[in-house]
């Protein structure tokens, strides 16, 4: 009953498409994030299936029941907003125990629950404080922890935690990961940052103007990325993707990068796939799978800047800065000049320039 499915969903505001032809499945009891940068649709998406907004086309469907028509207020769902909604009059504990006293469950199971939720968020001690008055971090879990108490089997929270500041977000992460392992819920959750996904999700949708990019499990998206976009959208930095074209050398087929060199020779099945396509390819790869390779048959770059960031460092490479490279921080580096390096050869990554799709080795 707790599984969502998406089939064919489109939304249109008058003339303008923001969601095109949606299909996607969400598991019983899975954690889904749909992550895209702003304007993506993904708060489109989460608003139709909450029952805020009526799709254009196509349906949602709550395990076998389609959704359409079936009010927000029937449709079962928790919904936890980007701006938490609190009675700030009340005391805490009158906006955690608000749903389940509006449901008339008797008095000693809502005291029950409203504890063990407060327990579970670290609420216990502000239970009667009003709620004017205490920090957005707080106000923030008291909302989540709102429509949690009520248990609901789907879950959907958008962007609940991009207010609240940069530890206490951390913080969240974890707990709400364990909120919905403890509840079993179907959760669904939009978010434009990668690390909430990354480490939350048990699957990223990634999204971008309206259009579903690919689904999978977090290493999926960060390891095989379907296309450019994706593979630019996930990771810090993102990947590095390079136009060039495929060129046969005596040692391989290998990408020409024009002024920044030749790549080493492609992975034998990524060669094998590639030969079947077009010459203009797009050669990706990780910044943080590279070695320095200063005699070698490498790319060659000139070093723009080094970042230090905690144990890492980041150097910025080419003269448009189009590269990254990352090594953790005891690594002897160069201090300028030319840098040259080579792509660790299971990163490689192949994409064909015009359609932006991944090429897959086979
Ligand atoms: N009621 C509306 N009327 C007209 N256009 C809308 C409406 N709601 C959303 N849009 C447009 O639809 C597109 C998708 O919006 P949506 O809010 O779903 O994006 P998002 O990915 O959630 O981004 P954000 O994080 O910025 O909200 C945007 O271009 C937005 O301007």
């Amino acid at each position: 009953m707790s599984a969502i499915r998406l089939e064919h969903l489109v939304k249109r505001f008058g003339g303008f498409t923001a969601l095109k032809t949606m299909d996607l499945s969400i598991a019983d009891g899975e954690f889904m994030a749909l992550l895209g940068p702003s304007g993506c649709g993904k708060s489109t998406t989460m608003n139709m299936i909450a029952g805020m907004e009526r799709p254009s086309e196509g349906r949602i469907l709550f395990g076998d029941r389609d959704m359409s028509g079936v009010p927000m207020g029937r449709r079962g769902v928790g919904f936890v907003f980007q701006n938490y909604a609190i009675f700030t009059h009340m005391t805490v504990r009158r906006n955690l125990d608000y749903g389940l006293r509006m449901t008339g469950r008797p008095a000693a199971e809502v005291a029950k629950r409203t504890a063990a939720m407060a327990d579970l968020l670290g609420l216990t001690d502000l239970l009667d404080r009003p709620a004017a008055g205490l920090s957005v971090n707080i106000l923030q879990r008291l909302a989540i922890g709102r429509s949690a108490v009520m248990e609901p089997a789907i879950f959907l929270l958008d962007e609940p935690l991009s207010n609240v500041d940069a530890a206490f977000r951390s913080v969240m992460r974890t707990e709400l990961k364990s909120l919905q392992r403890q509840f079993r819920q179907t959760m669904v959750y939009v978010t434009h940052d990668q690390l909430e996904a990354m480490t939350m999700a048990d699957r990223i949708a990634v999204m971008d103007h309206g259009v579903l990019q690919q689904v999978g499990t977090p290493l999926e998206v960060y390891n095989d990325p379907a296309n450019i976009f994706v593979a630019r959208f996930i990771g810090a930095p993102g990947m590095n993707l390079l136009p060039g074209r495929l060129a046969e050398t005596d040692r391989g087929l290998a990408v020409d990068l024009g002024p920044l060199g030749l790549t080493p020779p492609l992975p034998p099945g990524l060669a094998a796939a590639a030969r079947g396509g077009k010459a203009e390819v797009t050669y990706g790869f990780r910044p943080e799978e590279v070695h320095l390779d200063p005699e070698g048959a490498a790319l060659h770059l000139p070093l723009l800047l080094t970042e230090r960031i905690g144990a890492r460092n980041i150097l910025h490479l080419g003269d448009s800065d189009a590269v990254r490279a990352v090594f953790p921080a005891g690594a002897t580096l160069p201090a300028g000049g030319t840098v040259r390096f080579a792509p660790a050869e299971a990163s490689v990554r192949l994409f064909d320039t015009a359609s932006g799709r991944a090429i897959r080795g086979v």
